[in-house]
């Protein structure tokens, strides 16, 4: 079996003395969609920032294309291609979308599809229809979309996703999940945290359950919405 892509070994997160994570193991392969499943509150968020470097005293091995990444700082995992898109949706509120999106460029990188912002406004048509709107006078799916988009300027080989179907209207999160089906094609791999099964479901390869911090569940999202309902009765 060849390397995944991003392997996570004995993860361990805190917040200060609060213990949030606890012994993760995960992999994401190349051009993989993975679900990272869980209430409100399981740990799903604080994963992604660990794996980005963002949260202080996490123990643990990460690999992200071959190379350990666990000590390196925020920015050179990006430069690795390590995309992070946060649930916090923050734009330029000043700037327009064109210049949002000329914010997050970053050059080619051999192996990971290239992007452009007229590639990213085939991709995100609402986007297309406004580049020169400016961040604040957008809605907030019209926003979460920009933040995806200015990360995919970057073009990363792979891309952490925080709930991008939450509080956005349905309408826009059919455009989500054909985007993130568009991702795949295009050969990248996401690790989606959601805690929609429906559109997981609409998306992934398979999932992984966090229940306080741990992983209560790997396998199908059917298996681990299974599992969810079964631990709550
Ligand atoms: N900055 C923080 N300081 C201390 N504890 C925190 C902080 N952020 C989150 N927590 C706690 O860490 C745990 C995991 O939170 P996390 O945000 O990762 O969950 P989540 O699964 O992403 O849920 P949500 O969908 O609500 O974001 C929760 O108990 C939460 O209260």
């Amino acid at each position: 079996m060849s390397t995944p892509l991003l392997q996570v070994q004995g993860l361990n997160g805190f917040y200060g003395r609060a213990h949030i994570l606890f012994d993760l193991e995960l992999e994401v392969a190349r051009g993989e969609v993975v679900a990272l499943m869980g209430r409100n509150g399981a740990g799903k968020s604080t994963t992604l920032k660990a794996l980005m470097g963002l949260l202080e005293g996490t123990q643990g091995r990460v690999s992200f294309d071959g190379r350990e990444v666990s000590r390196m700082a925020p920015y050179r995992r990006a430069r690795l291609g390590l995309g992070f898109v946060p649930e916090d949706r923050r734009v330029f509120t000043d700037l327009s979308v064109l210049q949002n999106l000329e914010t997050g460029r970053q050059p080619p990188r051999p192996g990971a599809p290239q992007w452009t912002p007229q590639a990213l406004f085939e991709l995100f048509p609402n986007l297309g229809a406004m580049p020169d709107r400016p961040g604040g006078q957008m809605s907030g799916g019209e926003q979460q979309m920009l933040t995806i988009a200015r990360t995919l300027m970057g073009n990363p080989h792979l891309v952490l996703l925080d709930e991008p179907s939450e509080g956005v209207a349905p309408v826009i999160v059919e455009q989500m999940a054909a985007m993130i089906a568009r991702l795949k094609e295009a050969g990248m791999a996401v690790l989606l945290c959601e805690q929609n099964f429906h559109f997981a479901r609409l998306v992934s390869d398979r999932a992984y359950l966090l229940d306080h911090g741990r992983i209560a569940y790997r396998g199908t999202l059917d298996g681990a919405q299974a599992h969810q309902s079964e631990s709550l009765s």
